[in-house]
């Protein structure tokens, strides 16, 4: 067993688990009136309700003993501190900077960042003032209406994620587009919808080397070259956000619309930073300084908040208790609030890209579960599709449930229509139904003997299932800002009790290893003798077929 799974932390919580797992929440709600006042917690616009959970106020506490065993508090300081926390890369993390709205300097081997963070901020704001002001044309002289995000994953889904839920925020004269599949499925229709003369590419690359962003845009390039007739109409069609200047300038980027930022930013991590140029250029400068804004507050609050009063904290310990003892594999996140529809697809990379991990930070096996899968859809949506498993499946499906207090489009009864359901779904999932009173339903309806016996099983509801309700005032850029943040820094929590590095990702590598080898295949170039069958079968199938 490792050091975790001996430690008096982890074996209390073993013992606990087999005091609270019989129970139910029916009772605990029961036996204490104040429940929702103990298991909740505000903060700022944010309101935490944890209460729904199957824990007492002692889970609380061991779970920060664990917390607190694992040297939580150190972390958090040695990740504000740009320590080279990323050991596998040696790399600070710092994304934490990006944001920093205070006078604090941020020491990264021994200088402060924050004049670079401030420049390219600035920078930030005079390109995007100019795009949205009609004040940087395009080749032709004319205004630009629509951007082209061309990136993926970190350099993708952040831009797209915040762009889809601030877009009442944005300009009508700018729409934003964001191309990642190198299927050129998604460039082509993309494409089909733009005119060249008023498009402006973005392409976001921490790297700068991954194939399908730099496939899009050579694509994008050659697209634009043909329809405006020469190539010096790339330098005002595109700019480039990279870490990797050098490449950026081999591409052909003008230098003045390049946005740099640093190997200390991770690419899941990356919003904060240039690579937030599309959000900046959609909804203006000022609202993403507000969207900086609200994480910066989250970040305070998650340096000095006392563990038990800590958002990010007791999310991240939550996630803990059920993956690690309940066993659970999955957590779903389910935002009853249509703007915030890509926010699972962001968690995702945010989560599982960061967590799935099978080794420790030094390299040893693991000996208990790390990150789970994290899936959801916009609430009402998601009711009509895959609660029927949350409610009646086999497996326990922790949930968080995310809710504006005031709508951004009041209109009529919807807005209480929306909250109901997702208060509903909350109660539901804790309290469940019981045989005795899907038998009194039935009876009500007239059911009786033989019928209301075969029906009857399938009406009771088992309950206790697990949810964290999250309610803000209004989604605006600072709550989205805090929103985020706490969702990363959760992130972070578990890392640090797992022993994990959760800012490297060797796992995509070798599926990019292998297409490199077999690319060259496609193209009639000799099949390697390395395959196994199945591979090489579809490689000549493919080559047969196309
Ligand atoms: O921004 P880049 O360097 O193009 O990388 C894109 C994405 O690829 C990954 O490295 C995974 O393949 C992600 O971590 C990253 O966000």
């Amino acid at each position: 067993m490792s050091k975790l799974t001996l430690s008096t932390a982890w074996q209390a919580l073993s013992a606990h688990y087999a005091e609270i797992e019989p129970l139910h929440m029916r009772e605990l709600f029961a036996a204490d009136p104040a429940r929702f006042d103990t298991l909740s917690l505000k903060f700022g616009s944010l309101l935490l309700d944890y209460s729904k959970n199957r824990i007492t106020e002692h889970t609380r506490k061991l779970l920060i003993d664990l917390a607190v065993h694992a040297g939580l508090p150190a972390s958090i300081e040695r990740q504000f501190n740009g320590e080279k926390i990323n050991n596998t890369e040696q790399r600070a993390v710092l994304h934490t900077a990006l944001r920093n709205r205070s006078d604090r300097p941020v020491l990264f081997n021994g200088v402060d960042v924050m004049p670079d963070v401030r420049r390219v901020l600035s920078l930030m704001r005079v390109f995007s003032d100019q795009v949205r002001s009609g004040a940087h044309t395009g080749y032709t002289g004319r205004a630009i209406t629509d951007i082209v995000n061309i990136g993926i994953g970190g350099s993708d889904l952040g831009p797209l994620m915040v762009c889809e839920a601030l877009k009442c925020y944005a300009s009508p004269a700018l729409r934003a587009h964001f191309v990642s599949n190198v299927d050129a499925s998604q460039l082509t229709e993309t494409l089909k919808k733009l005119d060249a003369e008023t498009t402006l590419f973005i392409v976001s690359s921490k790297t700068f080397t991954t194939q399908e962003t730099l496939t899009n845009a050579r694509s994008a390039r050659a697209w634009l070259v043909e329809k405006l007739g020469s190539e010096d109409a790339v330098a005002s069609h595109f700019a480039a956000v990279s870490t990797n200047l050098a490449a950026t300038a081999s591409f052909g980027i003008n230098p003045d619309n390049v946005f740099e930022f640093w190997d200390w930013v991770g690419g899941r991590y990356s919003l904060w930073s240039a690579i937030g140029l599309p959000i900046a250029l959609f909804i203006g400068m000022d609202r993403f300084e507000e969207l900086l804004a609200g994480a910066h507050a989250m970040d305070e609050h998650f340096r000095s908040a006392p563990l038990e009063e800590n958002m990010p904290v007791l999310m991240g310990m939550l996630g803990i208790w059920y993956g690690n003892f309940f066993a659970t594999s999955s957590n779903a996140v389910l935002p009853y609030d249509q703007y915030l529809h890509r926010f699972a697809a962001y968690l995702q990379q945010l989560d599982m890209e960061s967590n799935g991990k099978g080794v420790d930070r030094d390299g040893q096996p693991v000996d208990y579960d790390t990150g789970m899968a994290v899936w959801g859809e916009a609430g009402t949506n998601g009711q009509h599709a895959f609660y029927q498993l949350i409610h009646q499946g086999t497996r326990m499906i922790p949930a968080d449930f995310l809710a504006p207090v005031h709508s951004q489009n009041p209109l009529g009864e919807h807005h209480a229509i929306l909250l109901a359901n997702c208060f509903a779904q909350t109660e539901a999932l804790m309290i469940g139904k019981t045989s005795d009173e899907a038998r009194t339903e039935l009876v009500a309806q007239g059911l009786s003997g033989a019928e209301l016996e075969a029906l009857l099983p399938h009406k009771v509801f088992s309950g206790n299932k697990p949810t964290n309700t999250l309610l803000f005032d209004r989604l605006d850029p600072h709550t989205l800002g805090m929103l985020i943040a706490l969702y990363e820094q959760k992130v972070f929590v578990q890392g640090i009790v797992w022993n994990i590095n959760s800012f490297d990702q060797w796992g995509v590598e070798l599926g990019k290893q292998l297409a490199s080898k077999i690319l060259p295949e496609l193209q009639d170039g000799k099949i390697g003798t390395q395959h196994d069958d199945s591979t090489r079968h579809l490689i000549e199938y493919y080559r047969k077929n196309r």
